[in-house]
Order: C-alpha cells, then structure tokens, then sequence
C-alpha cells in the first residue's frame, strides 16, 4: 500500500452535527469533503486548501477518526475531524450538503471508504465542539 496517494477526507463538526457533501457523478455518493494530498504537502495543509476550494470554509484539524482506508486500489484515505472556524457552506463542487446529527448518519449512502469511520464519529460527535 506504500504507493497510494493519501486522500483526507474532513469531518466538519458544528453544534454536534458533521457536514457530508454529496459527490456527483457515476462514481458518486455521500463523502466527508477533502481530497488528495499533494507532493510536499501535510494532510492538515491539503485539508485546508481542500475545504476552502470546495465550500468556502476555515477549518481546525483534529484528531484522527481511525486506520487509513483504501480506495480502489491506488488511494488511502484518513479522516480527520475538524472544527469550523468560519464561514458558511457554498457548494462550488457538491451537488448538495448535510448536516447530520448522530442519528442520520446511517440515513445516507456513504461512499464504501467512509463507512469504516462512522462508528468512531458515532461515539465522539455528541462529545465534541
Ligand atoms: N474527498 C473525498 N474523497 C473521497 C472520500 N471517499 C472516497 O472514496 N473518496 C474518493 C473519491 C475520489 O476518487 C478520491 C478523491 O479525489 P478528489 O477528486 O476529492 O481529489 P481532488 O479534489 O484532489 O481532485 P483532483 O484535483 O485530483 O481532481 O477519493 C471522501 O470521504 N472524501
């Protein structure tokens, strides 16, 4: 698995709720928002940059939500959470957004790599920010 690239995906958490953004496309689905780790970059650096890009929002990173997962066979993802410094969500990639509380987090199709970090988020969320 040494040479997948690292995509992080951000679990943006306000008033107990995460953000999912929906990815359209075939390919498509629910996912935390992010993306991949470029050269010389740390996953806090791409995180941010990737927040930014695609929904106008500063974030905090925090703690790992769990072990990598992969992606088909040529990515990795970490999920991270992170707090909300500023702004609000605009979808410049994401057909759509949630805020989801504990109780919906098993109500959307998650892509296949984030439903390993559900349980995780399931037990922290109520705790945090
Ligand atoms: N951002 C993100 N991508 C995910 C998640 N789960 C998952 O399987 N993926 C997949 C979808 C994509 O194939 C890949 C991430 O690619 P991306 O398109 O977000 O990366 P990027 O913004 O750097 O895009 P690009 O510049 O390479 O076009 O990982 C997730 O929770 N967040």
């Amino acid at each position: 698995m040494k040479d997948r690239q690292i995509v992080v995906g951000v679990a943006v958490v306000r008033d107990g709720k995460v953000l999912a953004a929906l990815r359209p496309g075939a390919d498509g689905g629910w996912e935390f928002p992010g993306g991949k780790v470029e050269v010389g970059e740390s996953d806090e650096e791409a995180a941010v940059r990737e927040l930014r890009e695609e929904l106008s929002l500063e974030i905090k990173l925090g703690a790992s939500l769990g072990p990598a997962q992969p992606i088909g066979e040529r990515y990795l993802l970490r999920v991270y959470l992170a707090e909300l410094l500023a702004g609000e969500p605009v979808l410049h990639e994401h057909t759509a957004i949630r805020w989801l509380s504990v109780g919906d987090l098993k109500h959307i199709e998650w892509l296949p790599a984030d439903r390993p970090f559900l349980p995780a988020l399931h037990r922290i969320l109520p705790a945090v920010f």
